[in-house]
């Protein structure tokens, strides 16, 4: 069994730095795009087949890890709140949820019963790759459901979102509740399906004051990793922006604590603690930069995690459309050629 990636996550030695994408399927990829010719997003995540296939895509590149393919979205229909991905706009929510009364209206539902389909997949995916690469699941996390549910689609300041959660604190909390469930419910029927990690997607928690982060997100977080770490598998906990939040992030829970670019590796991990996991943490857009220049900062990263068990090799975010895909190979092959014990020997000569 291919398990590098496991095992890094539980801190173990690894013989090279485990790597996988976020986004490491998608339309970067020309298999992808000409399946998206003949499919919509929506019809692949509900068709088990279909996700299987794309989940496989990426993995001849040689990642140590596949990632279910699905969205943080789809728990919003069987809640109640239906959307589209509409051409170059992104998700559209028909009716965002805006007041007290829309907040009770949504449901808490089995996950079997309302995305029986994405629990297919991740059975078909397991059943297809077992022995061979690990299977990650993922949700999003409350405060970024949240902030689609609010907005209606991508927002570039949660205005909305910021509002209901000052001026109706009660009814704040209620809804984050109801996410909150739904996601520890999801995930923990992933786990049972047979994903063997599961990542929680708080893409855009780093828009946050560690006041805001601390008051009204951070015990809802906490709620859903606390329950999941009693299934044993790994939790990889994932922001963006939150180089003010690395502290609050790990005291609400993760096995793995997802770092963007914009903080260096190895003060990110001393802050997080070297007792956690850490998963990161190339900009993505490097992949599109000349080879050299992002070699060069592929190493950088892997000097930051200076050999030390408990690194995963990834991107901050996810990969864009542009990036070509041999760039993504030649990064995957690269932090395959280096030995965690060159890179462990590189850091101590050069300690001070
Ligand atoms: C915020 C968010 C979403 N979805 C997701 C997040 C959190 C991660 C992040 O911050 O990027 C998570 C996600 N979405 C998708 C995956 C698949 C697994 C993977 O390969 O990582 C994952 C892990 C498929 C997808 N989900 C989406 C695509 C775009 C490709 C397409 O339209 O075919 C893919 C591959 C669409 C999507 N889905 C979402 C948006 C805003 C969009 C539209 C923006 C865009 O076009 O890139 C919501």
């Amino acid at each position: 069994m291919h398990d590098r990636f496991l095992r890094a996550c539980r801190r173990e030695p690894t013989d090279v730095t485990p790597v996988w994408f976020m986004r490491q399927a998608g339309r970067y990829m020309a298999e992808y795009r000409a399946l998206r010719q003949k499919h919509t997003l929506l019809d692949i995540c509900r068709t088990p087949e279909l996700a299987l296939e794309v989940t496989l895509q990426p993995l001849r590149l040689g990642m140590d890890a596949a990632i279910l393919f699905a969205d943080i979205l789809l728990p919003l229909e069987p809640m109640g709140a239906p959307f589209e991905f509409a051409k170059g706009e992104g998700p559209v929510i028909h009716e965002p949820v805006r007041d007290r009364a829309a907040i009770e209206r949504l449901r808490v539902f089995e996950p079997e019963e309302g995305l029986g389909h994405v629990l297919e997949a991740v059975r078909l995916i397991r059943r297809e790759l077992d022995g061979k690469t690990p299977l990650i699941g993922f949700a999003g996390a409350p405060f970024t459901i949240a902030s689609y549910l609010i907005e209606g689609g991508k927002s570039s300041d949660y205005r909305l979102t910021k509002q209901l959660m000052w001026s109706d604190p009660a009814s704040w909390s209620l809804l984050m509740s109801k996410i909150s469930e739904v996601v520890r419910l999801f995930l923990h029927a992933q786990v049972k399906a047979g994903a063997q990690a599961v990542q929680l997607f708080d893409s855009w928690v780093g828009s946050l004051s560690i006041q805001d982060y601390r008051e009204h997100v951070a015990p809802h977080v906490q709620y859903i990793l606390r329950d999941l770490e009693t299934t044993g598998v790994p939790v990889i906990h994932f922001g963006t922006n939150t180089a003010s939040l690395l502290e609050e992030q790990r005291a609400a829970g993760g096995t793995v604590i997802g770092v963007d670019w914009r903080t260096p590796l190895g003060k990110a991990w001393e802050r997080i603690g070297h007792d956690r996991a850490v998963q990161g943490n190339l900009d993505p857009l490097l992949l599109c930069a000349p080879r050299e220049v992002a070699e060069q900062r592929a190493r950088a990263v892997l000097a930051e995690a200076a050999g030390r068990p408990g690194h995963i090799f990834n991107l901050g975010h996810g990969i864009i459309p542009e990036t070509p895909v041999d760039n993504v190979k030649a990064i995957i092959d690269l932090v395959h050629s280096l030995p965690v014990a060159e890179l462990r020997a590189a850091a101590a000569g050069s300690a001070p």
